[in-house]
């Protein structure tokens, strides 16, 4: 056995020590659990309980080999080995790079898996973390699982005096770094043909930059926009949206009418004539669901974003939408809709909604709230606050925006106090 690092604490597996275990389930990150039992550190005759280990790259229902690194304080982490049994959903990664690069966690999972796999997550998380049984319609699936990708970042770390190293992605289970990505399958057709010409235009100016940088390759209208402050635009159902390249739109256009169309038919209820998107962006939701309504108003932190959220619905001649440039709380002061024929929809950032949005939101009390999200983790959270002052849950619906990545969407249709 090779000897272990300072750090390595010794229980309840020796460093590189190897075993045989079966894979259970699967982590929010993607790694199998497996559960091992094991006798107390105090008393190694004593009575053994279920010791979580994480085992990278291996699914549900295989045997496998795995090789402790480290020990924590209620699980232990292994490399994966060999799998001696494989699972009938192992398939064949799309990219050779999988099981290094920190992009995608389930190249290794058949399509069909990875949405049943993302609809029990869901499932899980609204039990575990709020106690909540509620049924989870299944994943809908995105039309492409590879070349959907409208958007990469590659980034590189600051250039050496033989010139830029790896330009890419963060390495699978780590913090810092980069591996090299000359290629990304998930990424549009015309990202990748971009890619190989973008990476040596970079590494031709290495020494015009001082430190690492992260590029933005973004696919609009046929072509791929390095400039942040260029307008990229985007198409959903006849609707065309202008955005800046560099801000925020979702990634994946091939989903977007699904998306969007669920978004809608759940915010247009009987009897609502009005609608809220906080969180706008560029005003997707908002746009996209104006027609059924007499009245929409968006909500958009970024001055920029909330400017195209305007011009977009110029463009596109929705004439009953307007939109404020201020924090989603600041929507509840000048709002005259009345909340009982009101729909609003909320949007945030991965962090979730502040504790202010939600006070004020509980006591506009609209008739209904569509939550979208791309971090269920916060999603599950403040739901659990607006069930608790009365709102009530209904359709859970997630969506694959991001195929073979742990990432997932998550629509929560809630009803306002009766
Ligand atoms: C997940 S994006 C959604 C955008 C839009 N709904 C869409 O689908 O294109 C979240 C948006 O919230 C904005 N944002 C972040 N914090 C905010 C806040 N406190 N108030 C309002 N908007 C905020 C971000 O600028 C970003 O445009």
């Amino acid at each position: 056995m090779p000897r272990p690092p300072k750090k390595f604490h010794a229980h309840p597996f020796a460093y590189h020590e190897e075993l045989v275990v079966d894979i259970e389930s699967l982590s929010n990150l993607g790694d199998g659990i497996a559960r091992v039992p094991v006798a107390p550190a105090d008393d190694p005759d004593g009575e053994k309980s279920n010791w979580v280990l994480f085992v990278p790259f291996c699914l549900p229902g295989e045997k496998v080999r795995a090789r402790v690194f480290r020990n924590d304080k209620n699980h232990s982490r292994a490399d994966l080995i060999e799998v001696i049994a494989a699972s009938p959903d192992r398939s064949e990664p799309i990219c050779p790079l999988f099981g290094e690069c920190g992009g995608c966690q389930y190249q290794h999972l058949s399509y069909p898996a990875q949405l049943a796999w993302k609809t029990q997550q869901v499932r899980e998380l609204l039990e575990h973390m709020a106690g909540i049984q509620h049924p989870v319609q299944p994943c809908h699936p995105s039309p492409k699982t590879s070349a959907y990708r409208s958007k990469i970042t590659p980034h590189f770390a600051k250039p050496r005096t033989e010139g830029i190293g790896a330009i890419g992605f963060l390495p699978n289970a780590r913090r810092s770094g980069q591996i090299d990505v000359p290629q990304c399958p998930i990424a549009m057709d015309e990202i990748n043909a971009a890619l190989p010409a973008i990476r040596e235009e970079t590494r031709g100016r290495a020494k015009s930059y001082k430190r690492g940088a992260t590029l933005l390759l973004r696919a609009t209208e046929g072509r791929v926009e390095t400039n942040p402050n260029a307008v990229a635009t985007e198409h959903c159902g006849d609707l065309s949206f202008d955005f800046l390249a560099g801000d925020f739109f979702q990634n994946n256009p091939f989903i977007l009418e699904a998306f969007t169309g669920h978004v809608a038919k759940e915010a247009a209820a009987e009897g609502i004539r009005f609608l809220v998107d906080a969180y706008c962006g560029s005003g997707l939701f908002a746009l996209t669901l104006a027609k059924h309504f007499e009245k929409v108003a968006g909500v958009e932190v970024s001055e920029t974003a909330a400017d195209w959220a305007r011009r977009n619905a110029r463009t596109n001649e929705i004439t009953n939408a307007t939109f404020l440039a201020a924090s989603a709380e600041a929507i509840f002061d000048g709002i005259d809709f009345p909340a009982a024929e009101t729909a609003i929809v909320i949007d945030p950032p991965r962090k979730g909604c502040s504790q202010e949005f939600i006070d004020q939101l509980i006591a506009f009390n609209p008739a209904r709230a569509i939550y979208v999200s791309c971090n269920p983790a916060t999603q599950v959270r403040d739901l659990a606050l607006l069930k608790e002052a009365g709102f009530t849950l209904d359709t859970v619906q997630p969506f694959d925006l991001f195929p073979h990545t742990r990432h997932l969407e998550c629509v929560m249709t809630l009803k306002g106090r009766a």
